[in-house]
């Protein structure tokens, strides 16, 4: 598939860095470096907009590297780009260590997965089917 792309950052497209990634990292679009404290959050803009077509989106989710040896992740991942959206993408950073982190102009900060997506109707009804599961659920087969 196409998606139409404008770049108004400093970057380079983002792209899929081996055959079979699903995602492609974002890269923060800077003026000058922004510090997290810990537990802080900010909104990082990326310098792109999309335009998917209609039945996609886009997934802003975090990256495992930064989550572990950071403890930065997205704060609403995974982030929903709607298809009809004509802005930035923006990625929400939370800080979850216990240091601060300075973001970089440039660096990847996220990856964009571009997915499918249903849209359903309401068949409103007075009684679900019945299921082994019933109403459990929280746990309700078990912890471990
Ligand atoms: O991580 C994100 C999440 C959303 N968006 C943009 C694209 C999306 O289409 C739009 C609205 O997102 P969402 O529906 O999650 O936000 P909302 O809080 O429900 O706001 P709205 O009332 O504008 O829908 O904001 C981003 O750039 N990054």
């Amino acid at each position: 598939m196409t998606v139409k792309i404008i770049n108004n950052s400093k970057h380079s497209l983002p792209h899929y860095e081996t055959e079979a990634s699903a995602g492609m990292d974002l890269r923060a679009n800077l003026e000058t470096p922004v510090r997290l404290k810990p537990l802080q959050r900010a909104l990082i803009p990326t310098g792109l907009f999309l335009e998917l077509p209609a039945g996609y989106e886009a997934q802003v989710r975090p990256r495992s590297g930064l989550a572990l040896k950071k403890g930065i992740t997205v704060l609403n991942a995974p982030g929903t780009i709607d298809a009809d959206y004509r802005g930035e993408v923006r990625v929400i950073l939370v800080n979850l260590s216990d240091a601060d982190f300075v973001i970089e102009d440039g660096e990847r900060i996220a990856q964009l997965v571009i997915a499918r997506h249903e849209r359903a109707e309401w068949e409103v009804a007075e009684e679900l089917s019945g299921t082994d599961r019933g109403t459990g659920g929280f746990g309700s087969t078990g912890v471990k």
